[in-house]
């Protein structure tokens, strides 16, 4: 399938996994950043997500999941979405900062999370451990971080279903409050592609599945190379 980049998906990533096992450990002097993958087991993690990933680890040696590796900087691959629409006179040493968001944190502080991908099934799900710094109201978890992790995992879905596209939309039924923390299962599905216009939903439960924390629906428009983005 191609991106609208001229890319497949598989390049794409092709790209992140070759670089996971050729840049992972290279330091970055300007702030002495290890750019690493982050989607790997670390001390933080508790039980419950050791237990989640060592049991899609197991459905990765059968075939059809895939881990997806996750770096706190942007492979070489996306240079390409670097040149066609980031404005060329941002200023270069601020942008030689970048990170990405959910893996700016210190281990166990933050975002904790792996996602694993089925592409036959157009699924991708996500095991997330929301960190002491994610808190929103006492005890629990910020709105705005579980938004970011439905936003990361449904835009991963989108990806790997359509390539390079940007969140259009994001609808979210928060319908309990998650545990400061505790690990959440996210599910997520491709529902409709129609056009440029990507449709994924996806599910927030525990880790018994018993509590439905959360219900969303994103539209992902595939990006148009001809067009700039601002
Ligand atoms: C972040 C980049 C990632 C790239 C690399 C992917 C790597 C993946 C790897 C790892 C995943 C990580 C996951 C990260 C997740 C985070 C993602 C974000 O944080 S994204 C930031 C927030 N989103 C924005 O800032 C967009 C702002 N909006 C825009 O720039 C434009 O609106 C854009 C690009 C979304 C669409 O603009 P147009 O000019 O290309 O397209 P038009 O012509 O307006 O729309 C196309 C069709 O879509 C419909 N459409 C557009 N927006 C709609 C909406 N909100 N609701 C309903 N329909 C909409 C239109 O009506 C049109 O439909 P008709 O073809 O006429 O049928």
């Amino acid at each position: 399938m191609s991106s609208t980049l001229g890319l497949s998906w598989d390049q794409h990533h092709l790209g992140q996994e070759v670089q996971m096992g050729s840049v992972a450990r290279r330091s970055f002097a300007s702030e002495n950043v290890v750019n690493r993958d982050h989607a790997l087991p670390n001390p933080s993690w508790n039980k419950d997500l050791r237990l989640l990933f060592d049991q899609f680890m197991r459905k990765c040696e059968a075939g059809s999941w895939k881990r997806l590796p996750s770096n706190n900087h942007s492979p070489q691959s996306f240079q390409d979405f670097q040149t066609r629409f980031v404005d060329p006179k941002l200023p270069k040493e601020q942008i030689s900062q970048a990170r990405l968001f959910t893996r700016s944190f210190e281990d166990g502080l933050g975002f904790e999370y792996v996602m694993f991908c089925n592409d036959a099934e157009k699924r991708v799900v996500c095991f997330f451990q929301a960190g002491p710094y994610l808190q929103g109201a006492p005890g629990f978890t910020h709105g705005g971080a579980i938004a970011t992790m439905i936003d990361a995992t449904t835009g991963m879905c989108a990806f790997r279903a359509g390539g390079v596209v940007m969140t259009a939309n994001l609808n979210i039924n928060y319908k309990r409050p998650i545990p400061l923390c505790s690990v959440v299962v996210m599910k997520s599905q491709i529902d409709k592609v129609e056009g440029r216009k990507v449709f994924v939903s996806c599910n927030v439960r525990s880790v018994d599945e018993e509590t439905l924390y959360s219900e969303a629906t994103s539209l992902f428009i595939k990006l148009d190379p001809n067009k700039k983005l601002a």
